[in-house]
């Protein structure tokens, strides 16, 4: 159990409100969001960002949306991996990026749920940035990456076999020694690379930040331009 996870989990179910359509996130803090949101009962429905929030989510009886026929969603929650003053991110730690990015980008309001350790000065401190490569591009994608100066390493899962995520891909985690000095570039450079499918780095897209710590206490932060 984490006091940190559950307290920021808990707060951003109390943001739901009844007729809502959510996008619902992925990972442990997550995990806590699902429950206290089951816990209120509300009319609402969401599109999950993956097969195991999909599979929490029936258990806990909190309706699907399918994303095919959903143009937009009032609020999106989601973990992270980092964050930074500004509230932007590395996601990907638990292989869900690729439907977490779509997800973030359909939401009029995208909160992100952490312990307050995650914050950080600037991504790629604390965490390598997941690049998911389709598995045909791996060899390619590596090259192209390591000549880029980062230092790779291939995901692999509980068997030590080359990690699927929910899209069949591969993942590639991608650290960079020196540091990202600019996020806008390398989002933009990363996305670029023919066989790359998604990358962690979420920027401009979280509008606000609810933080936990082990005491019980919670830190908000809100983005000044879109909230
Ligand atoms: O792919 C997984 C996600 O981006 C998670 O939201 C992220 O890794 C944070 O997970 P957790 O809440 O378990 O630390």
């Amino acid at each position: 159990m984490s006091t940190a996870k559950r307290v920021a989990g808990e707060a951003a179910a109390e943001l739901v409100e009844d007729g809502m359509r959510l996008g619902l996130g992925t990972g442990s803090t997550v995990a806590y969001f699902l429950d206290a949101l089951a816990a209120r009962g509300l009319d609402v429905a969401g599109v999950p960002t993956s097969e195991a929030t999909a599979t929490r989510c029936r258990e806990l009886g909190i309706r699907l949306l399918d994303v095919a026929t959903t143009d937009a969603l009032d609020l999106a929650v989601d973990g992270a991996d980092e964050l930074d003053a500004g509230l932007e991110l590395t996601k990907g730690g638990g292989g869900a990026l690729l439907r977490e990015k779509v997800v973030a980008a359909l939401a009029d309001r995208f909160v992100v749920i952490a312990t307050r350790d995650k914050l950080v000065d600037r991504l790629g401190d604390t965490f390598p940035v997941p690049v998911e490569v389709v598995p045909f591009a791996l060899g390619p994608v590596g090259r192209v990456l390591t000549e880029r100066g980062f230092e790779l390493t291939e995901r692999t899962d509980a068997e030590g076999r080359s990690y699927r995520t929910d899209n069949g891909n591969a993942i590639l985690d991608a650290r960079m020694p020196a540091g990202i000095a600019d996020p806008a570039v390398t989002d933009v450079a990363l996305a670029l690379i023919p066989g790359v499918a998604a990358h962690g780095l979420f920027l401009d897209l979280a509008t606000e930040a609810l933080l936990g710590d082990d005491e019980g206490g919670l830190l908000r932060r809100s983005r000044p331009d879109r909230t």
